[in-house]
């Protein structure tokens, strides 16, 4: 069971939304979309689950293209959410259970089962409109993964989150991973994706400018960044060819260079200065790989 998007292009009129996009992603993988607003992240998700026509490539789902006679392999929560508000959360997940085919008493039974997970049993009974949106957003998580999907697309799950409940989410999500699902979903947040996905892409107005294991591109990105403490100051290190910039810290600066070899130089040049108590050569984030790809804006 796997997810293979294959030279995939949606336009609108004249107007590239996707980009020629590529990439594959495994059972219990976890693949996460970035890009700014408008990059083409639901797009892209409405094609694979069948809802837009791709006007060039192919999405196939373990062989087949997925339409609404097959759907019920896939979990959607939309970004837009749209739950029936004077529904009750029970009913509003037995309505959408039931669609998906199940028993009326096995969608109870796993409602409940998440329910408590979320710590919220006594929502069963409430309307979606007497719920916060924080919770409004678990009871619509809830419903799309109700029929235990193999394929769940998530559009930007943790938007709207409070911190505590972000890390309820992500155990969540990491819990189904585990159990073997293929999960896809967009985030703003790049420390989302940074912990949770094993492979990215980055799409920029549409095109993939980052795509792959995330290890991996962290490893290509030659650039680091070293920190250094000393007791000293530090700078001298600016002159040196190989740093790109260099920003002063209270206790000593955090340096980006060109690649390992500047780091090496920087190393021998504080020891030969002092005392050295801190030099750490540091992985790029995916921040620094982003406003390198697509700039300094919001992802
Ligand atoms: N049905 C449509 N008709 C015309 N243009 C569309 C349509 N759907 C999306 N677009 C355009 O496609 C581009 C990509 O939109 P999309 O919603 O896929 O971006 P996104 O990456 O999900 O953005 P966001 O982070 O804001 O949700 C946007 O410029 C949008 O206006």
């Amino acid at each position: 069971m796997s997810l293979s998007i294959q030279e995939v292009s949606k336009r609108f009129g004249t107007k590239t939304v996707v980009d020629r996009l590529s990439l594959s992603v495994g059972r219990g993988q976890m693949f996460g979309l970035l890009g700014a607003n408008g990059a083409g992240k639901t797009t892209t998700f409405r094609m694979i689950l069948g809802l837009m026509k791709p006007s060039e490539g192919s999405i196939r789902w373990s062989g087949k293209t997925l339409d609404y006679s097959n759907c019920d392999v896939v979990g959607y929560l939309p970004e837009e959410r749209g739950l029936y508000p004077k529904l009750t959360a029970e009913k509003q997940i037995v309505l959408l259970g039931r669609l998906r085919g199940m028993k009326r008493r096995d969608v109870l039974q796993e409602m409940h089962k998440w329910l408590e997970y979320f710590g919220i049993p006594e929502y069963a009974n409430k309307k979606i409109e007497e719920l916060s949106k924080g919770n409004q957003q678990k009871i619509q998580f809830i419903a799309a993964v109700i029929h235990r999907p193999e394929l769940i697309i998530l559009d930007e799950p943790f938007s709207g989150l409070d911190p505590v409940n972000v890390e309820i989410l992500k155990q969540a999500v990491l819990q189904l991973k585990e159990k073997g699902a293929t999960i896809l979903f967009s985030s703003h947040r790049m420390e989302h994706v940074e912990e949770l996905c094993e492979k990215l892409c980055i799409l920029d107005h549409g095109r993939p400018v980052v795509l792959g294991e995330l290890q991996k591109i962290k490893r290509q990105y030659r650039k680091k960044h070293v920190v250094i403490e000393a007791d000293f100051d530090l700078g001298f290190l600016q002159g040196i060819p190989g740093v790109i910039r260099l920003k002063q810290r209270t206790s000593g600066a955090r340096i980006q260079v060109e690649d390992e070899a500047v780091a090496k130089r920087l190393f021998h040049e504080v020891a030969k200065k002092g005392f050295v108590r801190k030099f750490v050569v540091e992985e790029p984030t995916l921040n620094d790989i982003f406003i390198e790809k697509v700039g300094n804006k919001d992802a």
